[in-house]
């Protein structure tokens, strides 16, 4: 547990958690001096020369007197310890965030990792005032009252050396059976947290469909096993922590009946007895107090180790040597993908089906490329692998002649901006997301990138105009105003390359005119690739890329293609029949 600690403090925290260490272990050593002390004072007092107590009383209370100056001092380093950790274990946190490769973010993990970084976070900690203390001082006080009862009665003290182990031996156990049915139930608390959350979130969904009368199946299953995970925790712990405690009481009634058996024989004064029996019971509360720590202790290190799991994925591979692109043409060369192990599920699951296979193509500078496809063919696959969310399982993603695993993140994204058709935004003002691509851009620029964007009408429509807060995710902007946000956005970047995924529904006539005219000024200053949904956009691309279970099928322009009389002509002869153009799979 203190290991972990360390480990998760990093050197920088290292010297306060010394420090507090010493201070803690000091604390418990004076309070075990000081209890050992009532016996000389005890045997004083009862014995034949009560006033032979005096010297014995003064070194007693000077040891309680430094033992409570300590305790303040550790109480208060305990506080400093416990919110530099929590600084610390933010702040890693938000760092590690930035390494992971967004395919680790999936709904699980992403909802263990908020859970880690808000009452996981709070829990440890209080682990250095408020567990480690009582922890340290419940080992380290008993073990300072076994030694000082060897120069009261060298038989107690070896009896109780031989007991010792016998106790942490039974407590151990017990220990490990607990932090195994606490993982156990750690886990289950999770899942119905999980699963309680997404009964909160689909409620529209489930109210539409009149589905709330009966239940959620998912949030009963995962209670039950809460419940079952509670009941195990009760029947198989219970009795190690019962065990326990009896053999704490055993050792205690042995001791008395040796005691009192040492006292007959006359080996043993009755003043040495009753000091040794006080002892004693402050020795059995103290391993007893051991027991509680240590089941708080438990807790505290397995949510440490679940933080030290995560601190410990390995991050997104950066180049140690990154490049420069040479300018701003994109290349897929024989790009295989599969989504292998992204949706957190076992090791052994059997391999994920490629989603990708042999893509090939070049995007040239300043051109625009139309990607067209049915629905799940992989398009939004490729526009990832561009902005390298994840890295492509075989082949090579290239910008600018550079692969772009050799491109420092940084770099990457100055040279890519994205138009994503469920848009993101944070909660905050429409200025700061517009703002999150190039925080220091000029207003003339913020302004210019609203009109081409038409976020200018909806900040006029808006009371608060620009500083209107647009809520948890954006969820006060209608569909198509969080669209011209994020169109904005990528405006205001300024980016070399810029990946449209042409929004299907979020549009309305008039923003879908309006995404036809940011296509159509930028075609020729920058590198365009658009997931193309309309007749409009396709008709105008330098190349359109066809793109049918992962694999590009037909390429060329749309002259090309309808001239080729393959799929994307039949669909263009459909297309006269259909009210709207949207590629769908083909009849097998
Ligand atoms: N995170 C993920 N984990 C596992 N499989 C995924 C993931 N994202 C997408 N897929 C799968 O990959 C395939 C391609 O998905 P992708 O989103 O790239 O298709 P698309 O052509 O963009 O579809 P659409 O036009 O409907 O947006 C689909 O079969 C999809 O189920």
């Amino acid at each position: 547990m203190i290991r972990q600690l360390y480990r998760v403090l990093g050197p920088e925290g290292s010297r306060p958690l010394n420090r507090l260490l010493v201070l803690q272990c000091g604390a418990a050593v004076l309070q075990g001096v000081a209890f050992a002390l009532l016996v000389p004072v005890l045997r004083a007092l009862l014995g034949p020369g009560p006033g032979d107590v005096w010297p014995w009383l003064t070194a007693f209370v000077a040891c309680a007197l430094a033992h409570t100056v300590l305790q303040g001092a550790a109480i208060g380093g305990g506080f400093t310890v416990g919110s530099r950790l929590s600084r610390v274990l933010h702040r890693r946190m938000a760092d590690q965030a930035l390494r992971l490769p967004l395919g680790w973010f999936t709904a699980g993990r992403t909802a263990e990792f908020s859970r880690l970084a808000g009452q996981n976070v709070i829990q440890v900690m209080s682990t250095p005032a408020h567990l480690l203390r009582p922890f340290i001082s419940s080992l380290l006080t008993p073990a300072t009252l076994v030694i000082a009862t060897f120069f009261f009665d060298v038989r107690t003290a070896l009896v109780l050396l031989v007991c010792a182990p016998v106790l942490f031996a039974v407590q151990a156990a017990s220990s490990a059976v607990m932090r195994r049915l606490d993982l156990g139930r750690d886990a289950a608390i999770g899942e119905s947290a999980d699963r309680v959350l997404e009964y909160a979130r689909n409620q529209p969904v489930l109210r539409a469909f009149g589905r709330t009368a009966e239940g959620y199946g998912a949030l009963d299953d995962a209670l039950l096993a809460e419940a079952r995970a509670d009941r195990r925790l009760i029947a198989r712990g219970l009795p190690g922590l019962v065990s326990f405690s009896f053999a704490t009481r055993l050792v205690f009634a042995l001791l008395l009946a040796l005691g009192v058996s040492w006292q007959l024989d006359g080996s043993l004064t009755v003043p040495t007895l009753l000091a040794l029996l006080v002892l004693l019971v402050r020795l059995i509360d103290s391993v007893s107090s051991a027991a509680e720590a240590g089941a708080g202790m438990r807790i505290a290190r397995n949510t440490l180790e679940r933080l030290g799991a995560v601190l410990d994925e390995p991050p997104f591979p950066q180049p140690a040597e990154p490049r420069t692109p040479r300018d701003a043409s994109v290349e897929f060369t024989g790009v295989g993908f599969r989504y292998d192990g992204d949706d957190g599920g076992p090791a052994d699951a059997p391999a994920a089906r490629p989603v990708l296979d042999d893509v090939t193509f070049r995007l040239p500078e300043r051109s625009m490329t139309a990607l067209v496809g049915p629905s799940g063919a992989g398009k939004t696959t490729i526009a990832g692998l561009l902005a390298r969310f994840r890295d492509t399982t075989e082949g090579t993603v290239r910008i600018g002649g550079v692969d772009v695993r050799e491109i420092a993140a940084d770099d990457l994204t100055a040279h890519v901006s994205l138009v994503f058709q469920d848009v993101y935004l944070f909660d905050g003002t429409i200025e700061e997301n517009v703002r999150v691509g190039a925080p220091d851009a000029e207003p003339g620029a913020l302004a210019e990138a609203a009109a081409r964007s038409g976020l200018d009408r909806v900040i006029e429509e808006l009371p608060d105009g620009w500083a209107t807060k647009v809520g948890e995710g954006g969820a006060r902007l209608s569909g198509g105003q969080r669209q011209r946000v994020s169109i904005a956005r990528a405006l205001l970047k300024d980016a070399p390359i810029l990946v449209l995924d042409e929004a299907t529904a979020a549009l309305d006539q008039e923003n879908e005119a309006l995404f036809a005219d940011v296509v159509r000024t930028l075609a020729d200053r920058k590198t365009l690739l658009v997931i193309a949904h309309r007749l409009s956009t396709v008709v105008r691309a330098d190349q359109i890329l066809v793109l049918e279970d992962g694999r590009i099928t037909e390429r060329g322009t749309h002259d090309d293609l309808v001239t080729a009389g393959g799929t994307y002509a039949s669909f263009w002869e459909r297309r006269a029949r259909a009210h709207g153009w949207r590629l769908a799979a083909a009849p097998s």
